[in-house]
């Protein structure tokens, strides 16, 4: 079967408004590296896991937020242009509601590169996000925060932004389209925070936070936009991590935070689509083509009617194992 990522791009530029999802980032496993932690920062080059989030926010204690925040911008530059195993390297820095976000930008705008991505805790309502822009703004000057490749993510951790989703995720999103600012790419549940904040009491069958997951996956879905699910604490139980990684790939979600390098390859291989999904993907798209070909825009497949979001879902299958296949991670 022919294929290739620049078979998928030809494809992409062939199919107007595809274009977007070709510069799609891999995100199954995201790996917290507290920025307090030299040692563990020295560590990020090598990290395998799709996504390294450099941590400012809840891994870093309050006394150490300044040396965190300096040793974080001081690793951008000297991580740009060095060889690396992730797809991509984020900063995540504090949330509105602490107060220390002026204090993250200032200190990591000293640095002459930006992450791939910014990574923003405790979303809890759209007027966040005009705070977040203003800042970035402010701390960084308006023309190094619209228009560049850095992308967005964000955490929705609380009852009030569980609800407020739909609104939080278009705002973000028609910000980027409105201003050029830092585009959404994907959501992180994080399901710490919003136990507590519901007072729930956490339990290993995770029955309290049933509903708030899968109202988080319909909401990132109706967006498309990815769906990140929660941290699995419990470092020593590889069975209780491979179980939950399954059931949040089955439910929807696109990609699983970590806290440990030895819980990356097994959220990895969870999240990685079978290989008969893999060629359901490879056919659709080669399908598509030929049609679009005759002019037609919807025709069936394999039983099903296939249309322009279909092919979406097939080209990010694609683009994710090739990319994997590519970095050499399976
Ligand atoms: C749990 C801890 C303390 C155990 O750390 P340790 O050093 O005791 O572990 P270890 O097993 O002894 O470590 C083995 C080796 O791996 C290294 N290592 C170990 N972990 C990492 C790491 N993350 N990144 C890079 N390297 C790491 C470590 O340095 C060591 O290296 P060595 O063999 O050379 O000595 C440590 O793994 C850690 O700090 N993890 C990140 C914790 C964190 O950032 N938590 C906050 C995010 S989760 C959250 O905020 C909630 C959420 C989402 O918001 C919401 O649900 O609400
Ligand atoms: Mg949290």
């Amino acid at each position: 079967m022919r294929s290739s990522l620049s078979s998928v791009r030809q494809l992409s530029s062939a199919f107007q408004g595809v274009k977007e999802s070709a510069r799609y980032v891999p995100r199954r496993a995201l790996l917290y590296v507290p920025a307090s932690s030299e040692k563990m920062l020295a560590k990020v080059p090598s990290i395998h896991a799709d996504s390294v989030v450099i941590e400012l926010e809840d891994g870093v204690a309050i006394a150490a937020k300044d040396t965190a925040r300096k040793n974080a911008a001081a690793a951008l530059d000297k991580l740009a242009g060095q060889p690396r195993k992730a797809f991509e390297i984020g900063v995540r820095v504090n949330s509105v509601s602490s107060g220390m976000m002026e204090d993250d930008l200032r200190v990591l705008a000293r640095a002459q590169n930006l992450p791939d991505a910014f990574m923003i805790p405790k979303v809890d309502s759209p007027e966040d996000l005009a705070y977040i822009f203003d800042t970035f703004k402010k701390e960084y000057t308006p023309s190094r925060v619209t228009d560049t490749k850095t992308r967005m993510v964000m955490w929705i951790e609380s009852a009030r932004a569980l609800l407020d989703m739909p609104r939080i995720v278009s705002t973000a999103l028609n910000l980027h389209k409105s201003t050029g600012f830092f585009k959404l790419d994907a959501v992180v549940f994080g399901s710490d925070d919003y136990c507590a904040d519901i007072g729930a009491t956490r339990t290993s069958e995770g029955l309290e936070n049933l509903y708030a997951r899968q109202r988080f996956v319909a909401c990132c879905k109706a967006f498309q936009v990815q769906a990140i699910d929660s941290v699995y604490i419990d470092l020593k139980d590889e069975e209780g991590l491979r179980k939950y990684s399954e059931q949040g790939r089955n439910w929807g979600f696109t990609g699983k935070q970590t806290i440990h390098p030895s819980q990356v390859p097994i959220v990895q291989s969870s999240f990685l689509p079978s290989t008969e999904r893999i060629e359901w993907a490879r056919e659709l798209a080669e399908a598509y083509g030929e049609h679009q070909k005759e002019g037609k825009g919807a025709f069936s497949f394999r039983g099903q009617m296939i249309d322009r979001p279909l092919l979406l879902q097939a080209m990010n299958i694609i683009q994710l194992d090739e990319a994997v296949k590519e970095a050499g991670k399976q």
